[in-house]
């Protein structure tokens, strides 16, 4: 006989799974934190802390969480436990003391193809395999060989800038300096020129689209159900699917045709795709690594540069003295004839700290995170395996007690006799330890390049179109709300 379950057994059955499941994503890791003597600000069942502060100010709420609870507290991500750590020991600690125990990151978007291939999500010896391949990508000697390609992207940015000028136009300093970014990552890493403003349009729409998901239920679904996210994103009007779909396609066209051109003794252009292709002795990516690479490069290399830039050139703008004394300094080093070479750009060491003091208050990667391999005390802190450090870079950037009168912005703090004084764990924005940014050079010479190429042609002013002070949106990055609306008067 068949038994058919009553409405009130099935109600029963809901609750019991109701509960079981509250208890595991809500009140376990809860009590686990507490269990590991953390202050934790209650959360709320399946989000967590997530929505103690409002999604584009996370970076206040780290601020508000760190004078609240101190350098060590716990939180939790949906119903992932994290011990919030900025206290500069236990830093050193996770990121380089103790790597082994801290060498991977928690995955949050390894579950859709190709993103857990990508360096960013890699765990143990796939990491380390990747990354010591990727290395030499990197390094002086192969950035020198990119550097036409960021120049002549330097001159485009120069181009629309003087445009700018001449009509009398206010532009959207952000937007133009993301183009710039852009056109940079997708000509080296992905071996591809824009052949259209249309062209233009469609891959940088597809790249914002990568990596542009924010707290709330889609982001849920990606961590905790990628594979009802893969069905269910592009229905709800999300990009993140379709622009990945067409950024790989795209990516393998370009493969296709390099490795033809390769077999036939054709040379190619020597850029980051064609440095991966050949890269590795006996140990060589495939191309399904090498997609992978390019469009974590796109997403990791993109936004946060462009972020960066346009925070300097609005501290520029608002720090006039600051702005002469860089201009001072490009003119003494370099006239305006000379091209600029990455040895040129490396030779300026106030230019270098005044994008450190950039960095410093408007850290485009807010917080990073490591996963933890096993239970262990570290510095008289006990960490648990079921839970993973999160690192809040802002607030450690904004601590007043690291960094005195923090809002203020004085380059002056990266002297070398002031660098010296300080913890390096004390200033993150490109993580630290064997899991730091890979493409920090790379970053640094873009900014500074087109730092250069802009004051040479123009001076940067504020207008009353400026934010002052800027005001901050966290999404996947830190970046600016309203943009940055500055003037030039040419020089
Ligand atoms: C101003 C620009 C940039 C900032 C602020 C930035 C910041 C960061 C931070 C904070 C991390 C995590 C580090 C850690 O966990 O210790 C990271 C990782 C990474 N970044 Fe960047 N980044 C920038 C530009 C770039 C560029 C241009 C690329 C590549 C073209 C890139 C590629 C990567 C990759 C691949 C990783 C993962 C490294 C690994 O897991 O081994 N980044 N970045």
């Amino acid at each position: 006989m068949n038994w058919i379950p009553s409405t009130s057994q099935i109600l029963q059955l809901v609750l019991v799974g109701l509960a079981w499941y509250l208890y595991k994503s809500w009140i376990r890791p809860y009590r686990l934190l507490r269990k590991l003597g953390l202050k934790v600000p209650f959360p709320k069942p399946i989000v967590g802390n997530l929505m103690d502060y409002h999604p584009a100010v996370q970076h206040l709420g780290q601020l508000k969480n760190q004078e609240k609870y101190g350098r060590v507290y716990g939180g939790l991500f949906f119903s992932i436990p994290a011990i919030w750590v900025s206290e500069p020991n236990l830093l050193k600690s996770v990121c380089i003391k103790n790597f082994s125990n801290f060498s991977d990151r928690y995955s949050l978007v390894n579950g859709i193809e190709p993103f857990g291939e990508m360096l960013l999500e890699l765990k143990g010896t796939d990491w380390k395999r990747i990354r010591n391949i990727l290395l030499p990508t990197f390094s002086a000697s192969k950035l020198k060989a990119i550097m036409p390609f960021i120049d002549k992207a330097g001159d485009r940015l120069v181009a629309t800038i003087l445009k700018a000028e001449q009509d009398g136009q206010s532009i959207d300093l952000w937007r133009t300096c993301g183009k710039f970014t852009m056109e940079v990552i997708l000509a080296t890493a992905f071996g591809i020129e824009f052949e259209s403003k249309e062209h233009e349009e469609k891959l940088t729409n597809a790249a914002r689209g990568l990596f542009e998901i924010s707290p709330g239920p889609l982001q849920f679904l990606l961590i905790f159900a990628p594979s009802l996210f893969r069905v269910l994103e592009p229905k709800l009007g999300g990009q993140f699917m379709n622009s990945t779909h067409y950024l790989v396609k795209t990516c393998k066209q370009v493969i296709k045709e390099r490795r033809r051109n390769m077999a036939q003794g054709i040379a190619c252009r020597r850029d980051i795709l064609q440095q991966m292709l050949e890269a590795g002795d006996s140990d060589k990516l495939n191309d399904k690594e090498v997609v992978a690479q390019a469009l974590l490069f796109l997403g990791a290399g993109y936004e946060t540069t462009a972020n960066a830039l346009a925070f300097a050139t609005h501290s520029l703008a608002t720090n006039p003295e600051i702005q002469q004394r860089v201009f001072d300094e490009i003119s003494d080093k370099l006239s305006e004839t000379d091209s600029v070479d990455y040895d040129s750009v490396g030779d300026l060491p106030y230019l270098e700290m005044v994008i450190a003091e950039t960095l410093r208050m408007y850290p485009p990667v807010f917080h990073f995170n490591r996963d933890i391999k096993e239970d262990m005390e570290i510095d008289g802190l006990q960490v648990s395996k079921e839970a993973m450090i999160g690192i809040p870079v802002y607030a450690i950037h904004h601590d007043p007690k690291i960094w005195p009168e923090p809002e203020q912005f004085r380059p002056e703090r990266f002297t070398s006799e002031e660098k010296s004084k300080r913890d390096p764990c004390t200033y993150l924005p490109f993580g630290n330890g064997p899991r730091n940014c890979i493409g920090m050079r790379l970053a640094m010479v873009e900014v500074k390049l087109a730092i250069v190429k802009i004051l040479q042609k123009v001076e940067l002013i504020v207008t009353k179109e400026t934010d002052v002070p800027i005001q901050l949106k966290c999404g996947t990055t830190l970046s600016p709300a309203n943009g940055v609306h500055v003037g030039f008067r040419k020089r």
